[in-house]
């Protein structure tokens, strides 16, 4: 029984933890959702009305899925989707988030480079893409070493790996052809910039106009974030700058609901790295900072509702719970000891996502922290302790 009738219904393509925030914020809002991976039991299907397990590579199962729920609107949380059959749908009336166009695009990043390096003249890292070990060979040539390595259908860091000499050309192209999603044997070669430091500034596009939230600085390891904190310190003419550019970069992919652009900073250069058609992975700090969160935003954008002034709590952070090794067979402890560092003018908090099974580096959790006083580092120290209190116990150990 559906026991009222639901604001919109929504088929949510990725089911990790950033769709379960999603999910609980949508359903905030009296929305119906449908959460759908590649596997049993994910993060939001845990939160959401109905779930679907298929492969969203796999164009006919996927578009069956759509013609089976009807959904108002699709709601892409990963990037690797058959994004073909997305247009088919938008073209057909269904709303999708926050366009079929930026889904398509920003899953590959050699699309969305050349719409911001090219079209819109952004600033970037230099670039080359290459689609044998040959051509990564010449684009080594050409830029240089150090650079980055990245399959152009991948993300958190998967497939990523840095040359620093020629000799390490043909070791970096076997690894991103084994992290690579879907069917494209293509890398970039990005020029390594040796930053000041890097940022992700959530951008709303919405109804009523774009909306920034205080840019978010993190830290990252094998490409994957550890620890990031809002806000972070950035010259105001640096931020006008970063925003002038996500600006042209929303604008130009068009739809709405909430993106991550992604900057490096090196003193009064901000370069443009890439960005999420969706909450990221670094905005999990907006769960302790802001008002609304990164979730609640992308929620009440892609609803049309309008967005009220960003206010941040105040100084805040997050720091990611990782597994070590392959299990089914564990659980999760030490919440008591993470918990009770909350304290008179310091906010800690954890979301431990439910996944099913452990992998090295898998995202298990987060801890987020919030204090007064607006002493960023205080908020990283906090979040950092809390997390490292968190403890997996695998089973047998
Ligand atoms: N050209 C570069 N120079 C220096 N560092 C880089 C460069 N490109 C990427 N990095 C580092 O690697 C991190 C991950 O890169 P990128 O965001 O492109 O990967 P990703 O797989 O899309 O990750 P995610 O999905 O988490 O955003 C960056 O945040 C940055 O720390
Ligand atoms: N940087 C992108 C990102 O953080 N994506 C988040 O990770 C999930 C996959 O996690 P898994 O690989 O542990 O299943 C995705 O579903 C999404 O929530
Ligand atoms: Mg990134």
């Amino acid at each position: 029984m559906i026991p009222m009738t639901p604001t919109a219904t929504i088929l949510l393509l990725g089911s990790g933890e950033l769709g379960r925030e999603f999910v609980i914020s949508a359903k905030r809002l009296g929305c119906r959702v449908i959460a759908c991976d590649n596997y049993a039991a994910a993060p939001a299907m845990q939160m959401a009305d109905e779930s679907e397990v298929f492969s969203m590579l796999d164009g006919d199962a996927l578009a069956a899925v759509i013609e089976r729920h009807r959904p108002d609107f699709i709601v892409p949380e990963v990037e690797a989707i058959r994004t073909e059959i997305l247009a088919e749908h938008e073209a057909r009336g269904t709303v999708v988030v926050p366009s079929a166009r930026a889904a398509q695009m920003t899953m590959n990043r050699d699309a969305i480079r050349d719409m911001a390096a090219g079209d819109l003249g952004l600033t970037t890292s230099e670039y080359r893409y290459a689609e044998s070990l040959a051509d990564l060979r010449a684009a080594a040539d050409e830029l240089g070493t150090p650079f980055l390595v990245k399959p152009v259908m991948s993300s958190s860091g998967k497939g990523q790996s840095t040359v620093n000499t020629p000799g390490e050309v043909e070791a970096a192209w076997d690894y991103a052809v084994a992290g690579m999603r879907g069917d494209r044997q293509r890398v970039i070669a990005e020029k390594f910039i040796d930053f000041d430091y890097e940022i992700t500034l959530l951008t709303v596009s919405a109804a009523d106009g774009v909306h920034f939230c205080p840019p978010i600085g993190h830290r990252q390891e094998r490409g994957d974030y550890r620890e990031s904190w809002q806000p972070a310190t950035m010259a105001p003419a640096a931020l006008k700058r970063a925003q002038d550019m996500a600006r042209s970069v929303v604008l130009s992919l068009g739809g709405h609901g909430i993106f991550g652009v992604e900057f490096f900073v090196k003193g009064e250069e901000v370069i443009f790295s890439e960005l999420s058609p969706r909450p990221h992975d670094t905005g999990l700090v907006t769960l302790a900072s802001q008002d609304y969160s990164e979730f609640d935003l992308h929620a009440r954008a892609i609803l049309g509702l309008p967005i009220p002034p960003i206010v941040l709590r105040g100084a805040s952070a997050s720091a990611v719970i990782l597994a070590d090794r392959d299990a089914d067979a564990f659980r999760i402890a030490g919440l008591d000891d993470a918990l009770a560092r909350g304290r008179d003018g310091t906010f800690v908090d954890v979301r431990i996502f439910g996944k099913p099974s452990t992998r090295p580096y898998r995202r298990m959790g987060v801890a987020i922290a919030r204090v007064g006083g607006g002493d960023v580092d205080a908020a990283r120290a906090e979040a950092v302790a809390a997390a490292g209190l968190v403890r997996i116990e695998y089973e047998g150990e």
